[in-house]
């Protein structure tokens, strides 16, 4: 018998693999159980649509499908098993998960390459069981332990914001938060930190590797095995292909090998401690204006952007004369909820006192905050998020004068979508980051 050449054999499997995906594309535009939803059969022939947005055009799906609500109106399919909902009144049936089994999408969740974590968790059940053991950590009660902590490292963070006043060396805001609650976080839970309010710059791995993560995010949904064969490259490789991934691997090989050792060796800054404008969390809570402000700060800062879907895995979802099987994953994203104009009239402006309007008008704004999710799935972490809102605000707004430098609204305008947002792209290095001159140090006010 003849053995077929090379050239024949490749293209009998180029000849196959394009047969599959006609074969594919038709029976998702005609055959799939979402066939009937409406949305461009262009983005259900193939991961190909959305690919591009999200790798090629940098995390710009979300604004792709912003146009095809305003074509297709408020259901919308986005790929070929996803359905996308754009109605403020709908979220709490997509996110709720207490009234019925909610997984996880696993094509999302895989790319967070931790299938262990609780976040990253498809099964209901499995879910429920894994957050279960963790919830006591994070109750609203425990938040007075944490309270000292947050108050030592603000000492210490003025102590840091002292020296600039001194030398009037600009300051990254973006830096230096960023530092302040990943020592919180560390020290919280692992009864030490890095002390990484005191390192140069407030440069930091774990943050430079959650933003090579964020970078990599698309990649790792549609082209897993790329982002595979990366990592299991050494180090030196991939620092010169894709540096903030090389802090990633880092970060975890230190951790693998010398467990937290290298933590901050636990003293406490006392000298540093002062005592103007601490004010105990249980009072800042009860502050209308500085709630608003914290409010009207998650919102238009959004949180995580990227979708997030949910999968009702035994009921029918019903939405305006739909009905959506069971087994479907369904999102909706933070950005279309915040910037709503029935919920916030005039939504890209920030203003604080529309929680204060709402509240003495009897309407639960709160209701269509999502920057922290809802239902079964929502932010473990939200009320210490809080807590060090409320510590951090009143302890630097009252304590400095700062001024903006080199910082506009283009800075802060969400342009791509990574899992969270970022700015349109620039060539200058230090675009994106909120940069301050702090041009005095007030007293003790004169009322407490
Ligand atoms: C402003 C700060 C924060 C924001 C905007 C935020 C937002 C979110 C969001 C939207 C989710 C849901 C993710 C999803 O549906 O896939 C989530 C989950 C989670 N967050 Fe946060 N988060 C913040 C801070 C924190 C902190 C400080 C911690 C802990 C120290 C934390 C721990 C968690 C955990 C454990 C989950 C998984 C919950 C679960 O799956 O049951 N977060 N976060």
């Amino acid at each position: 018998m003849e053995i077929p050449s090379w050239s024949v054999i490749l293209l009998n499997a180029s000849g196959l693999y394009i047969l599959s995906l006609i074969l594919t594309a038709i029976y998702n535009i005609w055959f799939h159980p979402l066939a009937k939803f409406p949305g461009p059969k262009i983005a259900v022939i193939g991961p190909w649509y959305e690919a591009y947005y999200d790798i090629i055009k940098d995390g710009r799906y979300l604004w792709q499908i912003e146009k095809m609500h305003e074509k297709y109106g408020p259901i919308v399919r986005v790929n070929a098993h996803e359905l996308h909902i754009k109605d403020v009144t709908y979220y709490a049936e997509v996110y709720s998960g207490s009234t019925r089994k909610v997984n996880k999408d696993a094509g999302s969740t895989g790319a967070f390459g931790v299938p262990t974590a609780t976040a990253a968790t498809v099964d209901h059940d499995l879910h429920r069981a894994r957050r279960g053991y963790i919830t006591k950590y994070f109750a609203k009660r425990n938040m007075s332990t944490l309270e000292p902590i947050v108050q030592e490292r603000l000492d210490r963070l003025c102590g840091r914001i002292d020296e600039r006043l001194k030398t009037g060396e600009p300051l990254n805001l973006d830096a230096c938060f960023s530092a302040l609650t990943a020592d919180v976080i560390t020290r919280r839970f692992y009864g030490n930190d890095f002390n990484y309010l005191g390192s140069p710059d407030f440069r930091f791995v774990i943050r430079n590797a959650f933003m090579g993560f964020t970078q990599m995010y698309h990649l790792a949904i549609f082209m897993p095995l790329a982002v595979k064969i990366l990592k299991s490259m050494p180090l030196a490789v991939i620092r010169l292909i894709a540096p903030p991934v090389a802090e990633l691997q880092q970060l975890k090989e230190e951790i693998a090998e010398n467990g937290y050792r290298k933590f901050h060796a636990g003293k406490w800054d006392a000298e540093e401690k002062k005592s103007d404008h601490v004010y105990p969390l249980a009072q800042l809570e009860k502050l209308p204006y500085l709630t608003g402000v914290i409010q009207e700060g998650f919102r238009l800062s959004f949180g995580p952007v990227s979708r997030m879907p949910r999968i009702a895995t035994q009921d029918a979802l019903v939405y305006n004369g739909w009905t959506i099987p069971p087994g479907t994953a369904v999102s909706m994203s933070t950005m279309f909820m915040h910037l709503d104009e029935t919920i916030y009239p005039n939504p890209t402006k920030f203003d604080p006192e529309r929680w204060i309007r709402a509240t003495e008008q009897g309407v639960n704004l709160n209701k269509y905050l999502t920057t922290f999710s809802k239902g079964s799935r929502m932010c473990l972490g939200m009320n210490m998020a809080y807590a060090e809102f409320y510590m951090t605000l009143a302890r630097t707004v009252l304590t400095y004068d700062m001024e903006l430098y080199n910082t506009t609204e283009k800075d802060i305008e969400i342009h791509h979508a990574s899992i969270v947002g970022y700015p349109k792209k620039s060539r200058d290095p230090d675009f994106g980051q909120v940069v301050v001159k702090v041009t005095g140090r007030r007293g003790l006010p004169t009322a407490a």
